[in-house]
């Protein structure tokens, strides 16, 4: 019957992304597509990204962390989904730093400049067109050829493209309200440049500080708030020099601060982490699962 039968679960959000955590870490069982898709099936626990924590893998690391889309795909980051990790480990703990890591790397997380506010380094971007990756060579991915709409009057063009440990395409509009993403997210989510799908973000620069960003995500469809979207969004728009380095993303469910950090080239995410109840998985969602 696979490893979360009547095992137990946090139902979190990080800014109205919708987060399931579960804490494998004493099991050597791990998670299914199958099993993934039947937690987020109408009789389970609804979810945008279900965080797997399985036992370490290397010293110093709390956790190796699983990053399931309500789709059944795994993802390589996930901002949200870690804070709201980070906020569970350390209420149970008392620790205020941890180091875990993901299909992506280490990632290094600790209590925010507040109570209720916790950091994730989400290490540093990639921009080149084999790590995003892209099905074909782009030398300069701040910009690159792809659009929706007529030929001679797109209604989306010309988007940056970013890893942040999974792939982002940013298109720069006017108005993120303005436009139907949920008819143009599945089909450039899905589009032929991106070998392994990607996340589609509207951003409009209202400033050199803020940015408002909607996000269809890769593996779910619209979300309130995507992180991993909201730092590739931070760091294209610096690559263009049209915002700081610093700055505030205001998504539809809250907002983000994130640092693309001088140095290191790393990307700080901070934000607040919810929970919203616990409880233990219904063994008859997963009777029908191999
Ligand atoms: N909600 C996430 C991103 C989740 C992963 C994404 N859908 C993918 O498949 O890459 C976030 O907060 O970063």
């Amino acid at each position: 019957m696979g490893a979360l039968a009547n095992h137990a679960f946090a139902k979190m959000n990080g800014i109205g992304n919708e987060i399931v955590v579960v804490d494998l870490r004493d099991s050597k069982a791990t998670v299914t597509a199958d099993e993934a898709r039947a937690v987020a099936s109408p009789a389970g626990v609804p979810y945008d990204q279900l965080m797997v924590l399985l036992p370490p893998r290397l010293s110093g690391t709390e956790a190796f962390i699983r990053i399931y889309n309500n789709d059944g795909s795994e993802a390589g980051a996930c901002g949200n989904g870690m804070r709201c990790v980070v906020r569970r480990l350390f209420e149970k703990t008392g620790q205020t730093a941890v180091t875990f890591e993901t299909r992506a790397g280490l990632l290094n997380c600790w209590q925010g400049p507040g109570p209720d506010l916790y950091t994730v380094d989400m290490g540093a971007p990639k921009f080149g067109w084999q790590d995003i990756p892209l099905a074909e060579e782009f030398r300069d991915t701040r910009y690159i050829e792809l659009q929706v709409g007529p030929i001679d009057a797109p209604v989306l063009h010309s988007p940056s493209v970013v890893s942040m440990g999974n792939p982002h395409a940013i298109f720069w509009v006017d108005d993120v309200n303005a436009y139907d993403l949920e008819r143009f997210g599945p089909l450039l989510e899905n589009h032929p440049i991106f070998p392994e799908r990607a996340n589609i973000t509207l951003a409009h620069i209202v400033d050199r500080d803020h940015i408002t960003i909607r996000t269809w995500e890769r593996g779910v469809g619209l979300t309130k708030a995507c992180g991993s979207a909201a730092c590739a969004t931070a760091v294209a728009a610096a690559r263009l020099k049209r915002a700081n380095r610093t700055v505030e993303i205001t998504l539809p469910g809250g907002k983000l601060a994130i640092e693309w950090r001088e140095g290191d080239d790393h990307v700080l995410m901070t934000g607040t982490a919810d929970f919203e109840y616990e409880g233990r998985f219904d063994p008859a969602l997963f009777a029908n699962v191999a």
